[in-house]
């Protein structure tokens, strides 16, 4: 019998580090059984959303993602069932019309802001981590990497940081960092963590296969 995949959750502020820690751990075992599932490719579809109406939605709150849907994907890759996984675009701030096949893998790894808040997908996890970055640095890193990436405007990011980013992460993002295993101080440069994770998941997979 296929043994259950291994789910590891890494959840952090945005700008924190997530996406780098988890692509760390996910080039490492390249080429093996791991995928990635970001659960900002899971915010609820806006396509029928006028434009100027998606730029005022809050994309922080819980209820910005569609986690029914992110849900019964994982548990279609824990069934060892392929899944349709959709993809998000930031500049129009809706999911594109394209989906990505993926297939089930031994090792998954779960990325997003507020995968840790809720209870269902917590049960999921086997590892728990938060990526602990101080807030000036992760604004630093947002208004680089969206103006670089996202299309964003310097003025728009401060808007948005001020109004809607820093209450929603002091309302809902910080306060899961208690339901952590591990805790990573700034995130993508922090090779000591991430060489612990990787032996870590080396272990369960060796485990895995001669159990
Ligand atoms: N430890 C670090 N030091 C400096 N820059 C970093 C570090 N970790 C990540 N970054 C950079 O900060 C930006 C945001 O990082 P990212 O991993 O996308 O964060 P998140 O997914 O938490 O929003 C990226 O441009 C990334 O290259
Ligand atoms: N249309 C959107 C969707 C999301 N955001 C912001 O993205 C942040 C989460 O992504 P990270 O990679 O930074 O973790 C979140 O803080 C949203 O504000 C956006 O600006 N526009």
């Amino acid at each position: 019998m296929k043994k259950k995949p291994i789910v590891i959750g890494v959840a952090g502020g945005s700008g924190s580090g997530k996406t780098s820690v988890t692509k760390a751990i996910y080039e490492h075992f390249k080429g093996h059984s791991i995928l990635m599932l970001e659960q900002d490719f899971y915010y609820k579809d806006q396509s029928n959303v006028p434009f100027e109406e998606r730029l005022k939605t809050n994309y922080d709150h819980p209820l910005a993602f569609d986690n029914d849907l992110l849900l019964e994907h994982l548990n279609a890759l824990l069934d060892h069932k392929s899944i349709h996984k959709p993809i998000y675009d930031y500049k129009l701030h809706t999911r594109s019309k394209d989906v990505m096949l993926v297939e089930p893998k031994d090792v998954i790894i779960l990325e997003g802001i507020l995968i840790l808040e809720d209870k269902r997908l917590r049960d999921i996890m086997d590892i728990k981590l938060f990526v602990d970055t101080d807030a000036d640095l992760r604004i630093i890193r947002r208004i680089s990497r969206d103006m670089k990436e996202r299309g964003r405007s310097f003025d728009s990011i401060i808007e948005q940081y001020l109004s809607v980013v820093r209450p929603m992460h002091n309302q809902f993002i910080e306060p899961t960092k208690r339901y952590a295993d591990i805790i990573i101080p700034e995130g993508g440069h922090n090779y000591v963590a991430i060489d612990l994770m990787v032996t870590k998941i080396q272990t369960i997979l060796e485990l895995n296969a001669i159990l």
